[in-house]
């Protein structure tokens, strides 16, 4: 068990040896985790993004060939953290209306606060406040707060928590979203289970509210839906057809579930996605983002996802 810290990331690795490019450490870190069946996650400072999960050998998150990763655009993949707005506000008079799509931690450095490692997991802290972010985010959402975020690696398991404190002298309101990218080798066999009978708003469909009574999600076209107060315990992600290969997300205090896949125009419209790699992803994103959570001066908020890999 290690972390390692580089100079725009750390690495956690669960037993076995470790890697020590930055270049290429997808790569690397998959054949070393191959031969020595170990599990590595990568966590960039650039919005405390994990861009890797990796176990045994095999890539479980979705990063895009074409993503940026120098700090001038959020990561696209991995898992981005959605905080204080979601999308754009609806609402022009939301304190967070000025903010630009997804707001401001994806696009923020995090600092590293600590590094906790026990025999069984290897865990990282993150921090952001709001003397990290730049003068101009700050003038969007002037609020004092701080976000720590944990990202802790199990074997065949990895969990994301995140802590928001209101560290001014009055409550303000914001959104939190776990924005997964999971890598999917094949979309059209991928099926989610656990969103049956629960009301949903379609994007794609003007913003209409709908439910859908089958028992798998499957994905076969352009799909943005906003699962409104998803009750289910776990959620499955299923990656192939006969259902044994794949995920499952447990939620703490994160009520609804975004599903997206961008499907072939969208993903051409987008800068930092390459356009055929919509066959190889599917995002299943933790949230609360249905409304606002309103947080008292000197009060905190905590939320969390823990994702289990079923080989
Ligand atoms: O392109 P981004 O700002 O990263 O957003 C990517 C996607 O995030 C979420 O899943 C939203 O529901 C989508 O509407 C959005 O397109």
């Amino acid at each position: 068990m290690s972390v390692k810290v580089l100079k725009d990331k750390v690495i956690l690795e669960h037993a076995g040896s470790s890697v020590e490019s930055t270049l290429s450490y997808r790569a690397l870190s998959s054949i070393c985790c191959e031969l020595t069946n170990c599990s590595s996650s990568s966590v960039y400072f650039y919005g405390a993004t994990v861009t890797s999960w990796n176990y045994r050998g095999k890539e479980l998150l979705f990063l895009s060939k074409k993503s940026f990763l120098d700090g001038t655009k959020a990561i696209r993949g991995g898992i981005p953290i959605v905080f204080p707005q979601f999308a754009k506000a609806s609402d022009p008079s939301a304190e967070t209306a000025a903010l630009p799509q997804h707001g401001i931690a994806r696009i923020s450095n995090f600092e590293l606060l600590e590094d906790l490692t026990d025999n069984e997991s290897v865990s990282v802290k993150l921090g952001l406040g709001d003397s990290q972010i730049s003068e101009s985010l700050r003038k969007d959402w002037p609020k004092k707060f701080k976000l720590i975020y944990t990202v802790t690696l199990k074997d065949g398991t990895l969990k994301t928590d995140l802590t928001v404190t209101n560290e001014d002298s009055t409550p303000f309101d914001f959104q939190a979203l776990l924005h997964v990218y999971y890598s999917v080798p094949d979309v059209s066999k991928l099926s989610v289970e656990g969103l049956n009978n629960i009301s949903y708003i379609d994007k794609v469909n003007n913003y209409a509210t709908s439910i859908d009574n089958d028992q798998f999600v499957k994905i076969t076209q352009s799909t943005d839906r906003i699962y409104l107060n998803v009750p289910t315990e776990i959620v499955k992600i299923h990656l192939s057809e006969d259902l044994k290969e794949g995920f499952s997300l447990q939620r703490n205090n994160l009520k609804d579930i975004v599903v997206w896949n961008p499907w072939i125009d969208t993903a051409k419209s987008l800068p930092d996605f390459d356009d055929d790699e919509y066959k190889q992803m599917v995002c299943v994103e933790p949230g609360h983002v249905s409304d606002y959570v309103n947080l008292k001066p000197g009060e905190s908020w905590e939320c969390g996802q823990i994702i289990e890999y079923k080989p």
